[in-house]
């Protein structure tokens, strides 16, 4: 396999890059920012592109917010952006979950492990749900709450999905009212899978970690509609009809943004090295995923 080329500093190369694509499709966390931090030049390196002509797809599979929610972060952190060129992993799943999955009702409402992006982007495509702001679950589970759960009491008997995704306030009573769900035959599903979240110039526990709870008692995984599954990129394409051979997937970790991209055999994939995954990850023989391309900072693409 070739090893990708390496942009920052070769200006003239950086062009001859660009010029291939007509589309990109940007991961937001570990390419963009950091958490709040906005990473320098990202702003001018948008910008720039938008003058080049290139449509930009803001493919992110942060679940804890909704395109809304995006579009105010891009707002405050000087980004122009649509809140149309937002595709996050919760709006995936909603999508899947309203327009393919389409369970009869009464019994297609959702169990959520997650916050209010999930919420929001279940609700804009009419899918009802309980679980995950819910500030009853934010609390110890209580002797008498093992009861409840075991004989359905406090379950919802609507309930024909869990959907996990990433939950800053996940607790035992929430795991367990999931994997009462799931023994009762309802459908596991996640936004994404992504075992950490780099943020604060760190990684934390991503979603995949936060729901790897369930994975573990219930014995099986989830369908993930986050990246790098290929629902989500025939999602995207359903709704921007790109031309695959023109568009470039750029994203900071190997198994979802870059594995995404090549599995979706688009013209070209873009590794940025500050967030998950380092040059080693990629570098050298038999490595597993392997970008096109690689910079050390996005905003290295204004030369
Ligand atoms: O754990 C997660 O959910 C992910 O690490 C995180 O949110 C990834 O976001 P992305 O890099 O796809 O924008
Ligand atoms: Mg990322």
């Amino acid at each position: 396999m070739s090893q990708p080329r390496y942009l920052t500093g070769d200006k003239a190369g950086i062009q001859e890059f660009l010029d291939k694509f007509d589309v990109f499709l940007f991961d937001c966390d570990g390419v963009l920012w950091s958490g709040d931090h906005l990473f320098p030049n990202v702003a001018e390196t948008i910008e720039m592109l938008r003058g080049q002509g290139k449509q930009l797809v803001f493919v992110t599979n942060n679940s804890t917010k909704s395109r809304a929610d995006y579009k105010k972060k891009f707002d405050k952190m000087g980004i122009p952006c649509e809140v149309d060129e937002v595709f996050g992993s919760s709006y995936s799943a909603a999508v899947y979950i309203a327009r393919i999955l389409k369970l009869p009702a009464p019994k297609n409402k959702v169990y959520v492990l997650g916050e209010s992006g999930i919420e929001q982007e279940l609700a804009s495509e009419g899918v009802q749900y309980v679980g995950g702001t819910d500030l009853a679950l934010r609390r110890a589970i209580e002797p008498e709450d093992f009861a409840a759960i075991a004989d359905g009491s406090s379950l919802d008997p609507d309930v024909g999905i869990v959907l996990s995704g990433l939950d800053f306030h996940v607790n035992y009573l929430k795991l367990a009212t999931g994997f009462a769900y799931l023994q009762r035959g309802a459908i596991f599903l996640a936004t994404n899978t992504d075992s950490t979240l780099p943020t604060a110039h760190s990684l934390f526990p991503g979603a995949g970690s936060v729901g790897a709870g369930l994975v573990k008692a219930f014995g099986k995984e989830p369908l993930a509609l986050g990246k790098p599954s290929q629902a989500m990129m025939d999602a995207i394409e359903g709704k921007f009809h790109f031309d695959r051979s023109k568009t470039c997937m750029v994203g900071d970790r190997l198994n979802t943004d870059i594995q995404f991209g090549i599995e979706g055999k688009l013209g070209g994939t873009l590794a940025v090295l500050t967030g998950v995954n380092k040059k080693e990850d990629f570098l050298g023989e038999g490595k597993a995923v392997v970008p096109m391309a690689y910079i050390d900072t996005l905003g290295d693409l204004l030369g």
